[in-house]
């Protein structure tokens, strides 16, 4: 694994994506892994910045998401599908059927997970896949003790995971328990991989994934066996890491 050490978020973000646009501009048919949550929103700003700019096109990318609730539809505010749509993909020019998520309202789920992992392999695979980190360790909604060997799955969400996601919903209530999420074996097949990691909350999980062991029970830990990934962290998301140059760790 190779980290790339930056100041703070604003950073973190535009290094991020410095590397998606260098990416496109070598492979403009690139078919890019995307996340949610609160880590990569910087990141799509700036994505959108350069598009208004620079014209970056994604009339040719094609994309897959990692996750979706159970149970919300694309039109709630609070599915991955909204997010998408009104995070990124409504401010760029990428066509809306070369988006892909996981439906989470699918009438037989165990169908749809296996349809999601055949459609990326079936499509030639991810080139490039972004990912956060949860503060238990956790890569797409893959909660610790999920099997490496994991497929696209339905997952039930550990609680410190519906409490850091309640901050988007009225109550923690409304939260939903269950969601679909590429496995960790979908995400390993990834050709690279680049993974945001930001803000203080993140610092215990950036250290076990840099010094810990392999194990299920910190599923980050995986990433240890992939041989192209680059942490992008910033300042508060190292505080309990000591080293201070970029590095390449080891595996
Ligand atoms: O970026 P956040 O909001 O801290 O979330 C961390 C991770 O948890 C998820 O929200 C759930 O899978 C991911 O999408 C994200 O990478």
């Amino acid at each position: 694994m190779k980290l790339i050490q930056v100041q703070d978020y604003q950073e973190m973000s535009q290094k991020a994506a410095e590397i998606v646009i260098e990416k496109i501009k070598e492979n403009p048919q690139i078919q890019l892994g995307l996340a949610t949550g609160g880590t990569p929103e910087g990141f799509y700003n700036r994505l959108i910045a350069d598009h208004k700019e620079n014209h970056t096109s994604y009339k040719q990318v094609k994309s897959f998401n990692l996750d979706e609730y159970i149970g919300l539809s694309s039109t709630n505010p609070n599915s991955y599908h909204y997010y998408m749509a009104d995070t990124f993909f409504n401010h760029i020019d990428i066509n809306q059927e070369d988006t892909n998520l996981p439906n989470g309202t699918a009438e037989n789920i165990q169908e749809e997970c296996s349809r999601y992992d055949e459609m990326i392999d079936k499509m030639g695979g991810i080139d490039l896949q972004i990912l956060g980190i949860g503060q238990n360790g956790h890569i797409g909604f893959n909660e610790p003790g999920t099997s490496f060997a994991s497929k696209t799955q339905v997952v039930d969400l550990a609680q410190s995971t519906i409490e850091a996601n309640a901050r988007y919903f009225d109550s923690i209530d409304e939260v939903p328990t269950q969601a679909v999420t590429m496995g960790i074996a979908s995400i390993m097949k990834s050709k690279e991989i680049v993974l945001l990691v930001s803000g203080v909350a993140k610092a215990k999980a950036l250290k076990q994934l840099i010094d810990g062991e392999l194990t299920e029970e910190f599923p980050a830990s995986i990433l240890k066996k992939h041989h192209n990934v680059t942490i992008i962290a910033d300042q508060e998301a190292l505080s309990e890491y000591a080293s201070k140059s970029d590095s390449t760790l080891r595996g």
